[in-house]
């Protein structure tokens, strides 16, 4: 089902296992003797924050919020919709985003903006891929798995549809699948 419909693979999983322990062992120096919140971003961020947060040591707090602004097409509608909130207040605390992908920034500035509001301690961003041709607002991610060019891209977590997030590869999408 999968082939003709990703037509190029991108980054294997071993690129990506490789640079999420790189990522880890980076926010483990950078947070040493902290309290830490790391929040997934339902849904695209799961697989990404599993790994992630086993390579991070240090104890941790987790946490999710789910938003949405695409739907079902390959464009941000640019209305970022809050699903599910934080389970716990964050007011305070030293806060660490986890995404899977920034395209045109709105979700992350939307989330950045929200959390700041919240009085957080601290604020960053870790993501695994970063399209920064696509931005359509001054957002710069604090720690970044890969930059990749202007295609749409499933797998790891990503989805087209809701599908191909169990790809354990990230493939660039075939338009005319
Ligand atoms: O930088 P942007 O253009 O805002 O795009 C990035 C966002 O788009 C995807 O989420 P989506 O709304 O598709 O939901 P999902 O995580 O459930 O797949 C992705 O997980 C990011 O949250
Ligand atoms: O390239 C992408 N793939 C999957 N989801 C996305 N959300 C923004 N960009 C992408």
């Amino acid at each position: 089902m999968v082939k003709g419909k990703v037509e190029q693979i991108l980054i294997t999983k071993d690129e990506i296992a490789t640079r999420v322990a790189e990522l880890g062992r980076k926010i483990t120096e950078d947070y040493r003797g902290r309290d830490l919140l790391i929040v997934g971003i339902l849904k695209g961020a799961i697989v990404f924050y599993s790994d992630l947060c086993r390579s991070i040591d240090l104890p941790v707090k987790m946490d999710f919020m789910s938003v949405s602004s695409y739907g079902a097409g390959t464009v941000s509608s640019g209305i970022v919709k809050i699903n599910k909130d934080l389970d716990h207040s964050c007011e305070g605390v030293d806060v660490l985003i986890v995404e899977d992908i920034i395209d045109s920034g709105l979700t992350l500035q939307y989330l950045k903006e929200y959390l700041i509001s919240r009085q957080v301690r601290s604020l960053k961003v870790c993501c695994l891929l970063d399209k920064p041709e696509r931005r359509k607002c001054d957002l710069v991610p604090d720690y970044c798995g890969f930059q990749i060019p202007d295609a749409f891209v499933v797998g790891y977590g990503l989805d087209y549809a809701e599908y191909f997030r169990n790809l354990p590869d990230i493939g660039i999408l075939n338009p005319d699948a």
